[in-house]
């Protein structure tokens, strides 16, 4: 699914608009119905309340009208406060003169705000995607009062104040949203985490935007939803062997961090890896031999972390990172393993942390290397941050100039290529917080590298999407905080399953 910003957004409306030969009041309808729907099949009237519409003077508000109008003609107890504008749009003006005149409507003013009980739900339709700044005088002094008083706001495509595409200014005010209903695509804005506290629960409906329009629109950023993904990952042939799914090598664990070997090794057992060799320090072996018979142990000379690199020739793949710790010999270790690779790689933990301390190693990446950093291991490969919208240019300059893809982890896992496109994963649940959850990635990706009919990017793609639809399925189970990394690798096979073809490559 392709993420759009505010003007691509008008672009479509007013394609899909002109391609339906129909006015844009039209398509205003459709919005605020599917609004409207939504809304009343999870509020009845006696649930709802008092349902304040607050109307701004641009098409937002126009949609906060149509709402009222049909929440009144449903039965619901509506009032309605505009924002006082010289000028108002076109369909708000023509929405205005549709609503009913039994339905109060009142003027916004700084000494005139709506009294917000416990019995109150705010709908929010002050601003949408057309806002060009922040808020201030009347439409700023509102917001507060909502935010002052905790109210039950529902936010029309965007909590009012919030800018669609850009870092807000610190301190300016914008509404915070328990829900907030968009269309049809998401927007950036909903997938950082600095905007989550504004936007609550988002949801999407769709109102028939034009596909073509969609499909023809240029973008650098996509959220990856199950029809990305579809026919990615082939049903295993007939007659594949376990050297038709690779030999990866996994480079893991350090004195008291051998777990995390285990579930990186597990992971890749359950991620349809052929062959699957684990190095470990010698103090790993019998944990490795006894908690995961179907790996074989390469252990390394050293009792606790790692301190030689073992011949590559035989793998097609090869992780390293997961509790390795960060011993000056280890570093060697990486670093050797960067100028000996011809194979693909994956680096996260220790392994990234090592990386920020040599950066120079850095310059030994090889192309379509897959990096799998949380924002602080991220911060120590280039710099703090000063938003997430900084980050993210970070991120596209950073894959750029070592030509590698970073997962950048988080609630939205975001995806950076070395193309500069962006692809922002949609499953995943905050019961993955939990340690460990990382590393069961690594090996997801590291035996999704070592097969030869996947490119980098679908693998990366189908690893990380794999990796939290797996923490959705677990969680079913075991509830959000019930959530541990090893209940994540037992259903990366039904995760993976529900994306395989039905037929062959
Ligand atoms: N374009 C379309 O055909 C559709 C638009 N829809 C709705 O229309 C919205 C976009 O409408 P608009 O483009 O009219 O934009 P908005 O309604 O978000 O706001 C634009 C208006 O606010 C003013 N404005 C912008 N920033 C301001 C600020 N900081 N302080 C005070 N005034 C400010 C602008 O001058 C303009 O009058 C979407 O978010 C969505 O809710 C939906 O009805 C679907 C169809
Ligand atoms: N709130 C969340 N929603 C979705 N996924 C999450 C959330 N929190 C963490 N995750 C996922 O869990 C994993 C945590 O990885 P990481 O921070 O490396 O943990 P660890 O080092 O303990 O293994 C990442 O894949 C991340 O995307
Ligand atoms: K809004």
């Amino acid at each position: 699914m392709k993420i759009l910003t505010a003007a691509q957004t008008k672009q479509v409306d007013q394609a899909t608009i002109q391609a339906e030969n129909s006015s844009s009041d039209v398509l205003m309808e459709r919005a605020a119905t599917a609004f409207t729907d939504w809304l009343t099949a999870r509020q009845s009237p006696a649930e709802a309340g008092e349902v304040l519409v607050l109307a701004g003077p641009g098409n937002n508000g126009g949609d906060g009208l149509v709402a009222a109008r049909l929440l009144h003609q449903r039965g619901y107890s509506v009032r309605v406060w505009v924002l006082p504008a010289e000028k108002y749009s076109a369909d708000f003006t023509v929405n205005r003169q549709r609503l009913p005149a039994v339905v109060p409507v009142a003027e916004l003013a700084s000494e005139q705000l709506p009294t917000l009980t416990t019995n109150t739900l705010v709908i929010d339709a002050l601003f949408g995607t057309g806002l060009s700044r922040p808020l201030e005088g009347i439409a700023a002094s509102v917001v507060q009062h909502l935010n002052a008083a905790h109210a039950r706001v529902v936010a029309i495509d965007m909590p009012s104040g919030l800018l669609t595409d850009a870092p807000q200014p610190k301190d300016s005010a914008v509404v915070h949203a328990r829900h907030t209903i968009s269309f049809e695509l998401p927007k950036l804005a909903f997938l950082l985490p600095q905007n989550a506290a504004f936007i609550g629960d988002w949801h999407l409906l769709p109102i028939g935007l034009n596909r073509e329009v969609i499909e023809q629109l240029e973008t650098p950023m996509y959220f990856v939803d199950v029809p990305t993904l579809a026919g990615k990952l082939p049903k295993r042939a007939k007659f594949g062997h376990k050297g038709t799914y690779g030999h990866a090598l996994l480079l893991a664990g350090s004195k008291g961090k051998i777990g995390a070997a285990v579930l990186a090794t597990k992971a890749c057992l359950h991620s349809g890896v052929g062959l699957l060799t684990l190095r470990t320090p010698a103090v790993g072996y019998d944990v490795v031999q006894t908690a995961v018979p179907e790996a074989m142990a390469l252990v390394d000379p050293h009792q606790d972390f790692l301190t030689e690199l073992p011949d590559l020739k035989s793998y097609s793949a090869v992780g390293m990172g997961p509790g390795i710790g960060q011993q000056t010999a280890t570093q060697e270790v990486l670093a050797q393993l960067l100028r000996e690779a011809k194979m693909p790689l994956v680096l996260d933990a220790d392994a990234l942390n090592l990386l920020g301390q040599q950066r120079e190693l850095l310059a030994l990446l090889p192309p379509d290397t897959i990096l799998t950093p949380h924002p602080k291991e991220f911060e120590r490969l280039t710099e703090p941050a000063r938003d997430d919208y900084h980050r993210l240019e970070l991120l596209r300059a950073f894959c750029q100039q070592h030509q590698c893809y970073v997962v950048l982890k988080g609630a939205y896992t975001c995806l950076g290529a070395p193309d500069g496109r962006f692809y922002f994963n949609s499953t995943g649940n905050p019961g993955m917080g939990t340690g460990g959850s990382g590393d069961v990635l690594t090996g997801v990706l590291t035996a999704l590298r070592g097969h030869s009919f996947l490119s980098a990017l679908d693998a990366a793609l189908l690893g990380v999407y794999a990796h939290g639809r797996a923490g959705d399925l677990a969680a079913q189970h075991t509830g959000e905080a019930g959530l541990s990394a090893s209940a994540i690798t037992r259903f990366l096979g039904p995760a993976f399953q529900e994306l395989t073809t039905t037929e062959p490559f």
